[in-house]
């Protein structure tokens, strides 16, 4: 199979060579020349042969919409376009819908493994109709984890960010409970080895996950976490899936809290907690830290405030 790949950053770069190591030619095409196969997006589509498909790995958002949309331009019946980002599902659905007026195919899929995905491959989750992802088939199964598991064709277009979506989400709860878990087991005087304790569950218990691997491997990097400020940013996913649970009213309690837990991180002074001082102070004449005693422990606080 041929397959033309645009964006060949963090990703993009590790799939072009995940796929050539499983026997796809891969024309790719970057922004940056030194890592480009071809000079511009059109030539990458003279050199593929027809049905043309074409994988877009670029940001979601604004690049993706706009490379999507140049394909379409670029692109004729029966070829497939396959946005392969983090894009919300809702994008698929009016791409695959302007694709559908020329003909042309589109398939969206939520690709999990980050960088270690070059050695250990791509979980996919794929959305659109049984022939265009027959079209794709080679590259996923090129690029997919050795093993029964780790593709899906989740259903149709939209389907497979839907999923990825909702990974995310799930993602974003199991990082903040274990991150919560580190900060208990670090604030009490109690254990002697607090990254000797996360290894240990590696194995055998209920908890032992990838994401739990990974943390063990940053606290044996950096005990302590002190080259590491606590400040986490989002790229949209863990929002989507919150909206996604309003607009179905879906119970989220854990992934809104750990998406909310992302937001607090990005604050210098909480203007909410400010104000539940001040009201406190003023009903109950409940004492205040003044602003410049910002960082003193918690602990430290005064137990005989007024009631
Ligand atoms: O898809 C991913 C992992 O599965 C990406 O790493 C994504 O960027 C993670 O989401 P966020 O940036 O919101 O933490």
């Amino acid at each position: 199979m041929d397959i033309g790949l645009v964006g060949l950053g963090k990703m993009g770069g590790n799939m072009r060579t995940r796929m050539r190591n499983g026997g796809i030619t891969v024309v790719g095409y970057d922004r940056n020349p030194d890592i480009s196969d071809v000079g511009s997006l059109s030539e990458l589509v003279e050199q593929l042969p027809s049905p043309k498909v074409v994988w877009v790995m670029v940001p979601a958002g604004d690049i993706t919409r706009s490379t999507v949309e140049e394909l379409i331009e670029l692109l004729g019946e029966g070829d497939v376009i396959v946005d392969g980002g983090n894009s919300r599902w809702t994008d698929d659905e009016k791409h695959a819908a302007l694709a559908a007026e020329k003909g042309i195919g589109y398939v969206d899929c939520g690709v999990s493994g980050g960088v270690w995905g070059l050695d250990n491959g791509y979980a996919l989750m794929a959305g659109g109709t049984a022939d265009d992802i027959a079209k794709v088939q080679p590259a996923f199964d090129a690029l997919k984890p050795e093993g029964e598991s780790g593709f899906v064709h989740a259903g149709r277009v939209g389907a497979g960010h839907f999923s990825k979506m909702v990974h995310n989400g799930i993602e974003y709860a199991m990082m903040q409970a274990y991150a919560e878990g580190y900060e208990l087991l670090e604030k009490v005087d109690m254990v002697d080895n607090v990254t000797a304790v996360f290894d240990s569950w590696r194995e055998g218990t209920v908890v032992r996950s990838w994401l739990l691997d990974l943390l063990v491997i940053a606290l044996e990097d950096d005990p302590g976490l002190s080259k590491v400020r606590g400040y986490a940013e989002d790229s949209g996913e863990g929002r989507w899936t919150v909206e996604a649970a309003i607009d179905n009213a879906v119970p989220m309690h854990t992934i809104a809290a750990s998406l909310f837990a992302r937001f607090t991180s990005r604050q210098d002074e909480s203007p909410a907690m400010q104000a539940v001082a001040a009201m406190r102070q003023q009903f109950g004449g409940h004492a205040v830290r003044a602003a410049e005693e910002k960082g003193i422990d918690a602990a430290a606080a005064d137990p005989s405030d007024p009631v």
